[in-house]
């Protein structure tokens, strides 16, 4: 029988997200959510695309990655599409950082996942959720190829002056201190459906792709390759994001331990869980912070304008990288649904050949689309990521053709 299905699976540190493709000719079987693993409130979203079964949904206590997993699989041994299927080719999955040392999608052996649980101090939040991921597929089915494809491969084109921090460079190699740049897979995706949607080839455009999810980042990518991005050693630095704060002063670490008298553990969780918009308001989900400004809340107001603050200067930033910029284009949850933040991003920017026609910018739709209008000399877009078709596209060039 010819195998031509692969699972996707994107662990992140409280959910996961899975997709079933059918690559002879990339569409989906099925889709689905598991949420808020570890909690009470656990959720399994599972969607059949084929067969015309209804949607189902589950919710209560999922304990840890590994019962999701085992719950994903229930679900579609349900639809038929178990994962004994002689149909399936290759298991996908996404893994946060892949240190300097992947720079392409990888068949996983013991030596990548020895390299995967190394990196876990520099992607505390992520790794593991992946790595666990991999060991539960493992498991599940130990003959078939199990792919890697890191958030960080995209990102290994930047050139040592975006790369590198200005520090000691001894120190820096020692520990390997420097910038990678994460949603990779994302940025590579979104940056090429950005030059087709322009009618170009990915070769002959600049683009700024503003990833905007839980997590945030933006690269500068150059004909097609990433020239800089606003995450570094971890997915802590840059956009102001849900939970995590981004750019800081370094020394905020040190007054905080030094006369605050945290701990570095402390100002860890501080840093990448209560802080970006959650620190700020209370709240990280865009919906909930443009209900509350629209009732008049003002530290929903300040904690916006903070992040629209540092979107801006980045858009900023990565014109003056890039020099020349045909388009900038919003993908993930919040870029993909929230007009405000697109407006707000772009405002001002006139002069720079940028704007938003508003009611383009006010459409809902899935499809890539342009919301500037005719004349502004630079695109803005909104192009919808997929970065379970991305994986689900590299993992089986690399592993579907000989199963
Ligand atoms: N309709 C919407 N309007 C505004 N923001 C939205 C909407 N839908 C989702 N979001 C935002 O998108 C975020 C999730 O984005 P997503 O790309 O799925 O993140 P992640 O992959 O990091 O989990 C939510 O936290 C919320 O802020
Ligand atoms: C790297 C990263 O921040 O990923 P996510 O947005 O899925 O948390
Ligand atoms: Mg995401």
């Amino acid at each position: 029988m010819s195998s031509s299905r692969v699972l996707v699976l994107n662990s992140g540190s409280s959910s996961v997200k899975y997709q079933l493709l059918d690559m002879s000719d990339s569409s989906r079987l099925a889709m689905g959510l598991v949420e808020r693993i570890g909690e009470e409130t656990s959720r399994l979203k599972h969607t059949p695309l084929t067969g015309g079964g209804a949607e189902r949904e589950r919710t209560g206590p999922i304990a840890d990655h590994e019962a999701a997993l085992k719950a994903v699989a229930d679900e579609l041994a349900a639809d038929g599409l178990g994962l004994d299927s002689p149909e399936l080719a290759a298991i996908g999955h996404r893994v946060v950082h892949g240190g300097k040392h992947f720079t392409e999608p990888t068949v996983i052996d013991d030596a990548v996942l020895a390299e995967i649980e190394r990196l876990i101090p520099v992607a505390p939040l992520h790794n593991p959720a992946n790595l666990t991921g991999i060991r539960t597929a493992q498991a599940l089915r130990p003959d078939l190829p199990q792919v890697a494809v890191f958030d960080t491969a995209f990102h290994t084109t930047m050139p040592e002056a975006a790369a590198r921090y200005a520090i000691d460079v001894s120190t820096a190699d020692e520990h390997r201190v420097r910038r990678y740049g994460f949603h990779g897979t994302s940025h590579a995706y979104v940056s090429r459906a950005t030059a087709k949607l322009l009618g170009k080839a990915p070769e002959d455009v600049n683009v700024i792709v503003l990833h905007l999810g839980n997590g945030a980042s933006a690269s500068a990518v150059r004909g097609g390759r990433c020239v800089d991005t606003s995450m570094g050693l971890t997915p802590l630095e840059g956009l102001v994001m849900g939970t995590r704060s981004g750019d800081l002063d370094p020394a905020v670490i040190f007054h905080l331990a030094r006369v605050g008298g945290l701990s570095i553990d402390e100002i860890d969780t501080l840093l990448n869980k209560k802080s970006g918009l959650v620190g700020l308001c209370g709240d990280n989900d865009m919906r909930e912070i443009r209900r509350r400004i629209d009732e008049g809340d003002s530290s929903a107001l300040l904690a916006f304008d903070i992040y629209i603050h540092r979107l801006k200067k980045y858009i900023g930033a990565y014109y003056a990288v890039l020099g020349r910029v045909d388009a900038i284009a919003f993908t993930a949850g919040v870029g993909e649904n929230a007009a405000p933040v697109r407006e707000a991003a772009v405002a001002g920017l006139e002069e720079l050949g940028l704007a938003v026609d508003g009611g383009l910018n006010a459409v809902r739709s899935d499809e890539p689309r342009l919301i500037s209008p005719e004349y502004a000399r630079v695109k803005v877009a909104v192009v919808p990521t997929d970065e379970e078709l991305e994986i689900a596209t590299q993992t089986y060039a690399l592993a579907g053709k000989n199963s």
